[in-house]
């Protein structure tokens, strides 16, 4: 391995997020994959998954305890909600102190851990070696949210949908093509943990309903607010322009953007901007793909930033 790259190990590197995350890897300079674990894919060639990724790497599947022997200077837990606590542990134990990025919702409520929504929070980075990365369609929410926080007058209504993926590899209702078929399939109506998330990080109360629909990937949040003085569209478009004209990975757009473009892409579009008559009422449209704004792209944004090289490194341009 050469010396003047970081090493970085996935641990959850089977799921839709991990091969992401192993082809963004593939294409850094800055970074060398040492490790990949599976359990249901140990011994096999990662190439024959991931056949962006060039190179002699299998995947493994080492007990936790083991995890802090591999040595690698980053890791990334790609595991289900409830996994993450298990391996953090392990590293705390052996003494060991990678960058750590966690995937799951397990630390986006815990201030020892720095949540990384860029656009939004990366001022608030005080060099915390671990990281939280947000949900996809709490990331959606926050970003349409945040530069009219000031101005609300009621909660903000959002109403999500989403392709399959995001709901992962273990089968369940909302990831069967079959249950999906001429589907919308509604869940989590209150309460949904990307509800709290969005509400906690934004310190506004947000109502959130998703759904689940047949496309694979790429999620759509419509969000209604209501304004507690009448804006001008031109006003609101100037706050989204002003909030994220410099960024790389939000684009903002007159028309409400369609989740069928943004599939595969690395950015997020937020759009539509109808006002009502009386100016107090404002719909906006958010699209992004979960798998990479919403999960693996906003890792490696965070990571770029941790390792210190541009934060946009060896993600594709929108
Ligand atoms: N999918 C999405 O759109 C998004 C997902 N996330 C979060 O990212 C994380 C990963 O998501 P995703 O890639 O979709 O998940 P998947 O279900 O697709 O993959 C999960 C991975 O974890 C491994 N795994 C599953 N159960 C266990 C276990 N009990 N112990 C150890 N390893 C296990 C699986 O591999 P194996 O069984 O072979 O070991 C697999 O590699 C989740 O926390 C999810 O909530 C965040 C944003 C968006
Ligand atoms: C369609 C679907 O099921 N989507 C997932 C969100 C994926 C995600 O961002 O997950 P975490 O917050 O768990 O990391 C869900 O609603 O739970």
């Amino acid at each position: 391995m050469s010396t003047n790259r970081k090493s970085i190990g996935i641990v959850g590197a089977r799921g839709h997020t991990g091969v992401e995350l192993i082809r963004l890897i593939a294409a850094h300079p800055a970074l060398e994959l040492a490790f990949v674990s599976s359990r249901e894919l140990d011994g096999q060639r990662v190439d024959a998954h991931v056949p962006e990724y060039r190179g002699e790497l299998r995947y493994s599947s080492p007990a936790h305890e083991d995890l802090p022997k591999l040595g690698t200077d980053v890791v990334i837990l790609a595991l289900p909600n409830g996994k993450a606590a298990a391996c953090v542990a392990a590293f705390d134990a052996a003494g060991v102190d990678p960058l750590i990025v966690d995937l799951s919702a397990d630390y986006r409520f815990d201030p020892a851990w720095y949540y990384g929504l860029p656009e939004l929070t990366r001022e608030k980075w005080r060099g915390e070696r671990r990281i939280s990365n947000p949900g996809c369609y709490a990331t959606a929410m926050q970003l349409s949210i945040a530069p009219l926080k000031d101005l609300l007058a009621a909660p903000p209504v959002c109403f999500g949908v989403s392709g399959y993926s995001g709901a992962g590899t273990t089968p369940s209702d909302k990831n069967d093509p079959d249950k999906l078929r001429d589907n919308l399939m509604p869940y989590a109506l209150t309460g949904h943990m990307h509800e709290k998330e969005a509400s906690f990080r934004l310190g506004v109360p947000v109502e959130f309903m998703p759904h689940v629909a047949p496309h694979f990937r790429g999620l759509t949040v419509t969000t209604n607010l209501y304004l507690a003085r009448p804006l001008r569209r031109e006003e609101v478009l100037a706050r989204f322009h002003a909030a994220y004209g410099h960024e790389k990975l939000v684009s903002v757009t007159d028309d409400a953007p369609w989740v069928s473009h943004i599939a595969h892409r690395h950015h997020a579009e937020i759009g539509g901007f109808a006002l009502s008559a009386d100016g107090k009422r404002v719909v906006i449209v958010a699209t992004l793909d979960n798998l990479l704004k919403g999960a693996a792209t906003q890792a490696m944004q965070n990571i770029n930033r941790a390792i210190g090289v541009d934060e946009c490194t060896a993600v594709p341009s929108p």
